[in-house]
């Protein structure tokens, strides 16, 4: 699980306060809210990659709020993927634990064994130039939950993506799910991705986070949509 208690994040003019969510354990969360009302911004704060001015940040009720990024067992897929340029899919699947310092037997048998999971065997010693949009976000994914976090923070992971290759990676994420629990915040603005994937949406909205089970925010979408466009 992953909880959120009052969170409050200043950076230049812009400011959140009482930012407070729980994503139970397995639960797959969609963060929305129209640009700019700091989505990012709240990912990266749990992920340990932005100051907090005040609150707490439980994982499986442990507080990580002052752990740095590789002690809070979060995995993290970053907007357009960010893929290590220079290293193969193999090392990029293997980095963090690289950094954790396993050893080279074990951490190519956990890249071989994500690659089968993912679908990229036969990828495993290319380096990211050429490789398609679906193929640099399946390697994201592998390299973010490499380590086995309890929870994943994927940053619009699909919106590069045509519609048959995001088609693709939901049934991908749906037989990931099935296979390992997964416990994700999700930022997107594309309401095909919250039917498809969400449990419950975090909608942010003039600095207001609400939590909504799914089927509650699709029969409200419409409503939040036109506030959107105000
Ligand atoms: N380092 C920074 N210093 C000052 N302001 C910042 C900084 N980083 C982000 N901001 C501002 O914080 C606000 C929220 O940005 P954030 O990227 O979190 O929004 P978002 O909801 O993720 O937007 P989008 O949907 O466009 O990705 C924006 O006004 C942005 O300009």
């Amino acid at each position: 699980m992953i909880q959120c208690i009052d969170l409050r994040i200043e950076q230049g003019d812009f400011r959140l306060s009482g930012v407070d969510f729980r994503i139970e354990t397995g639960e797959y969360a969609c963060l929305m809210g129209k640009t700019g009302s700091g989505k990012t911004t709240i990912l990266e704060a749990v992920c340990g990659l932005r100051n907090l001015q005040g609150g707490k940040i439980l994982v499986d009720e442990r507080d990580i709020t002052q752990l740095k990024p590789a002690e809070r067992g979060i995995g993290f897929v970053p907007q357009d993927a960010a893929l290590f340029t220079t290293m193969t899919v193999r090392e990029n699947m293997g980095f963090a634990l690289k950094i954790r310092k396993w050893s080279k037997k074990a951490i190519d048998t956990r890249a071989e064994e994500l690659a089968e999971l993912l679908d990229i065997s036969h990828l495993l010693n290319r380096k990211p130039k050429g490789l398609s949009g679906g193929e640099k976000q399946r390697v994201a994914i592998g390299r973010a939950l490499s380590f086995y976090p309890s929870v994943i923070c994927l940053d619009e992971p699909l919106s590069a993506l045509d519609d048959s290759t995001k088609q693709e990676l939901y049934q991908l994420i749906y037989r990931l799910r099935k296979d390992i629990q997964i416990t994700a915040l999700h930022i997107t603005h594309a309401l095909d991705e919250v039917r498809n994937l969400a449990d419950k949406v975090l909608y942010l909205h003039q600095g207001k986070l609400q939590a909504h089970p799914l089927s509650d925010f699709l029969q409200i979408e419409k409503h939040f949509m036109a506030k959107e466009e105000r």
